[in-house]
């Protein structure tokens, strides 16, 4: 049979083709509350697809589904990493967090997760708060990390926080001879949730900083703490960032840091930030290979949030989840030595880890119960 496409049919095959590796996309639009969202489902294969929603005022439609396919990926890569039985998903919605948002915008975004019937669970990621989910909440309970008091594990970024600093402790281990935070400058990239808590800990075990956020409340915050006890705190510009001397640049904001004109520009021994897709190209960790900087794989280092927002399974415990997280030291640990025996770059070393366990996983579910999805409820 002969099929004639229309433009617009090409279009949508050429969609097809920017999602052939994910299970699902779907465009959310509601006009009366201005929401535009994405939601992106990489995978279900081991359990329902989990992974925050990010508000950022993206250029184009395009670069708003570029990037909730990539995260969306990368949580598939997280959950593994993590041993969650969960799939990779990601939302984004397209919108300046700061002036854009609403209760209804919330709500209406709720309504399309729910639509989902416990396909896609989510909470918060850059540019949404916990706050933020309480209004989605109103209308589907698959989301995730709401503030204790409306029954949620609350901030997730805390776990993400300290999962970031068992991250550097560990590449300070194999780098430095030490894991001791102490005596160190670190270039810190964003203090919002995540950056701000990563470098007040930083500071206080006794490092130094550079710091640079867009938000200037937040860079003084974090200077006037390092008046307060001591220590240096230097702020500097969104380009100069990369390029002071220090002793780990720890990427705190946005995805695609690393790429050519940054490592060129790097001078630090290590790489280890709470960013999700840090690399522009997987070919630039063997450009840091190269240059002697160790990176340490973003989806294994800030993985604390997702920790706990899965543990919401079991009824989220903090003393768990803080083990649960403190794992994520022993696993970094793990993969640079993979890399290190096979000559492989730290990120192939963890996708192969990964892509090793989905293999192992996806018999095991096979095998005992002849369906592919685990048979608990997330929530009721
Ligand atoms: N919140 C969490 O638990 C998790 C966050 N992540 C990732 O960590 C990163 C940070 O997340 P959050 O702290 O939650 O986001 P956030 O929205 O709370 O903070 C991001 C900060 O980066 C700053 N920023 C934005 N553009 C910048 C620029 N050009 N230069 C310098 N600073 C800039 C913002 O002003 C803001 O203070 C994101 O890539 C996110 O996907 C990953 C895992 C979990
Ligand atoms: O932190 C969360 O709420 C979910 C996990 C997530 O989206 C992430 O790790 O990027």
């Amino acid at each position: 049979m002969n099929i004639m496409l229309s433009a617009n049919e090409s279009q949508t095959l050429d969609l097809f083709f920017q999602m052939r590796e994910h299970e699902q996309v779907v465009f959310c639009l509601d006009e009366a509350t201005g929401l535009r969202a994405i939601i992106a489902i990489h995978s279900t294969a081991l359990g329902p697809a989990l992974g925050g929603c990010r508000m950022h005022p993206y250029a184009t439609t395009e670069e708003a589904l570029a990037d909730a396919l990539r995260l969306s990926k990368g949580m598939t890569y997280k959950c593994l990493a993590a041993d969650v039985d969960f799939g990779g998903g990601k939302a984004v919605i397209i919108g300046n967090p700061r002036k854009d948002k609403s209760p209804e915008l919330f709500r209406a975004f709720g309504q399309f997760v729910e639509s989902l019937g416990g396909r896609f669970y989510t909470g918060t990621d850059m540019g949404t708060t916990p706050d933020d989910f309480v209004h989605a909440l109103k209308e589907t309970n698959c989301i995730v990390g709401v503030p204790e008091a409306y029954g949620g594990s609350g901030d997730s970024s805390v776990p993400t926080a300290a999962g970031v600093v068992y991250g550097i402790q560990a590449t300070n281990d194999v780098v430095f001879g030490s894991k001791h935070l102490h005596g160190k400058t670190y270039a810190v990239q964003g203090l919002g949730k995540v950056g701000k808590k990563v470098a007040l800990r930083l500071l206080e075990e006794g490092a130094d900083l550079y710091v640079c956020d867009l938000n200037e409340a937040a860079v003084e915050e974090v200077v006037a703490y390092g008046k307060q006890i001591g220590a240096s705190v230097k702020p500097v510009s969104g380009t100069d960032i990369y390029r002071v001397e220090a002793d780990v640049f720890v990427p705190c904001a946005f995805g695609g840091v690393i790429n050519d004109e940054t490592i060129a520009e790097l001078r630090v021994k290590a790489v280890v930030g709470s960013a999700n897709n840090q690399l522009a190209d997987k070919r630039h960790a063997r450009m840091l290979k190269e240059k002697g900087i160790v990176y340490a794989p973003d989806y294994i280092v800030n993985a604390g949030g997702l920790i706990q927002v899965a543990d919401e399974l079991y009824g989220a415990n903090k003393e768990r989840v803080l083990s649960k997280t403190k794992a994520i030291y022993d696993t970094l640990l793990a993969i640079y030595a993979r890399a290190e025996s096979e000559g492989m770059t730290t990120i192939e070393a963890a996708d192969q880890f990964c892509e090793e366990r989905l293999e192992k996983r996806k018999r095991r579910n096979h095998f005992f119960t002849h369906q592919k999805r685990p048979k608990w409820v997330v929530r009721h």
